[in-house]
């Protein structure tokens, strides 16, 4: 059950805009716009996801200074290294080539911060893809797509491309949001800030 209280969507992105809004929640869009610092060799993507999420939602709490607010951060993990989005078709290229025939894991940390209190609680939700190996023609037309521009491991779970799909965990998890963590931790959250 979405919560009464309307959240602060700290996040670009439109896929959380979305997830949000055809669940009925109740939402102001308010990105943090803060720098998102490729991972220092040896980071657990683990930490990394929850740390950014944190650091998005306690950007945006401290400037306003009252709401409640949502931030998340999806990155994914493959052979030890973490994919963020790709810089250029190239650095697509790269990530989709170390993908495929594996099963990669996809990571979204999510924080809800109430800013009145600053108080807040966060979670790491995991969720296993399966990518298959792709032909030359094939990885060329998805690179042309630019379907893999602003997305965390240069694929979009959502976009129907028949060579990913998720083989554990939540889906909604890998498009950005782990929605069903999410009414979870919306749940809990008043009691632990009592
Ligand atoms: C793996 C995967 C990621 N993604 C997206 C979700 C996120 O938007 C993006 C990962 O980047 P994020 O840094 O988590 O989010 P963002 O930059 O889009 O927005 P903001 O920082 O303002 O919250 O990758 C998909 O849409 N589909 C997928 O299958």
């Amino acid at each position: 059950m979405p919560t009464s209280v309307p959240l602060i969507l700290a996040s670009a992105s439109p896929r959380r805009k979305q997830l949000l809004t055809e669940a009925g929640y109740t939402i102001e869009v308010d990105p943090s716009d803060i720098d998102e610092p490729e991972p220092t060799p040896g980071t657990l993507a683990v930490d990394y996801v929850a740390l950014l999420a944190w650091r998005k939602a306690s950007a945006v709490a401290r400037r306003r200074g009252n709401g409640l607010v949502l931030a998340a951060d999806t990155a994914c993990a493959v052979e030890g290294e973490i994919l963020n989005k790709p810089e250029d078709r190239a650095d697509a290229e790269r990530m989709i080539r170390l993908q495929e025939g594996r099963d990669t894991k996809v990571l979204t940390g999510i924080c809800l911060y109430r800013a009145e209190r600053d108080e807040w609680v966060g979670a790491v939700e995991i969720s296993v893809v399966r990518f298959r190996v792709l032909d030359n023609a094939e990885r060329h037309a998805f690179l042309d797509s630019n379907r893999w521009a602003g997305k965390a491991g240069a694929y979009g779970v959502q976009d129907s491309d028949p060579f990913v799909s998720v083989a554990r965990g939540s889906f909604t998890n890998v498009v950005g949001l782990p929605m069903e963590r999410l009414t979870a931790l919306l749940q809990n959250f008043p009691n632990l800030t009592r």
